[in-house]
């Protein structure tokens, strides 16, 4: 799709294709595109060109569209002097979901106990559930969350995340937006990464962590100069951390165990040091075009 405000293109020819049983995480700097890309799916804006497709069909076409697609785009667009129940109750009678479903969810999202105060008076965290409750009310296969975990304190933030990952887990194609790297290596299978608008990346975070040239093996070993010779001979970059200490990159841990092995070399330690998704990222959108689209 591509999206043009004016001359401003807030989505440049974007190509994606969301996996069910998968929690992809959709990141990128601010005003990068990520919420018009959601509100384009979800048909509250038209594309200038190419089309959003949800199981094969646009949006605007689905007879009962909360059945099947679930979203949070802005905890904060309920009536505000409407409960979190009559909420939930409107919107269960204008997609054909039976009442007591309505109860269920309240219930899923802990706050079955807050359901008859004003939304207008929920905090922004009780906001939140509210509009997590609101995408389950059709028990959809398909779930959107732009910032789901934006204002949650610590036991919210962990319960959305748990409580995506059990969605995936169910067989779902959950697609949500956030600006906390930390969060997203802990729940997302995949990373979807936009800048300008522009696909940056999209591939599986094992990928990610492991393609970033911060990720290093660790190796402890009473042999560290005959090992560094050995490592380096075979291509991989060597520090010497300390007298017995190795940071090697360019192999994974396994090659290096190994290379090790088969020199008779004695290891102490040898592990895998991550980057974290927060310095794989700032690699990726430093801006530079060579990063490219990559898959
Ligand atoms: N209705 C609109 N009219 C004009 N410009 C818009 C409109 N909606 C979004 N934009 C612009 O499109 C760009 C993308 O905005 P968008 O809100 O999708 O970014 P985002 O990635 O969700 O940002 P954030 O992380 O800050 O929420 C921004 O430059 C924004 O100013």
């Amino acid at each position: 799709m591509t999206k043009r405000y004016g001359d401003h293109l807030a989505v440049d020819d974007l190509t994606l294709d969301l996996k069910p049983g998968t929690v992809t995480g959709f990141l990128g700097p601010n005003g990068a595109g990520k919420s018009t890309t959601m509100r384009l799916i979800l048909g509250l804006d038209h594309p200038t060109s190419g089309t959003a497709l949800v199981g094969g069909v646009p949006y605007r076409r689905i007879a009962n569209p909360l059945r099947t697609v679930g979203a949070l785009l802005d905890a904060r667009a309920v009536h505000p002097g409407r409960s979190g129940r009559a909420h939930l109750a409107a919107l269960a009678r204008s997609n054909g979901i039976p009442r007591r479903r309505v109860e269920e969810v309240l219930e899923t999202v802990g706050m079955a106990g807050a359901a008859r105060k004003r939304a207008g008076t929920l905090s922004l965290g009780m906001s939140q559930r509210l509009g997590i409750a609101a995408a389950l009310l059709g028990d959809p296969e398909v779930l959107m969350f732009d910032e789901p975990v934006n204002g949650l304190d610590p036991d919210g933030v962990r319960w959305v995340r748990g409580f995506m990952r059990s969605l995936a887990a169910e067989g779902r194609t959950v697609f949500v937006s956030s600006h906390l790297m930390s969060e997203m290596q802990l729940t997302a299978d995949h990373l979807v990464v936009i800048g300008k608008g522009r696909l940056i990346l999209d591939a599986p975070l094992a990928d990610v962590l492991a393609g970033s040239s911060l990720t290093a093996v660790l190796v402890r070993t009473p042999h560290a100069g005959d090992l560094a010779a050995l490592l380096r001979g075979a291509g991989l970059t060597v520090d010497r951390l300390a007298e017995n200490e190795l940071e090697v990159t360019g192999a994974a841990v396994e090659r290096v165990g190994d290379l090790a092995y088969e020199a008779g070399i004695r290891l102490h330690e040898l592990r895998a040091k991550e980057a974290s998704l927060e310095q794989a990222y700032q690699e990726l959108t430093s801006g530079s075009v060579e990063y490219g689209v990559s898959r």
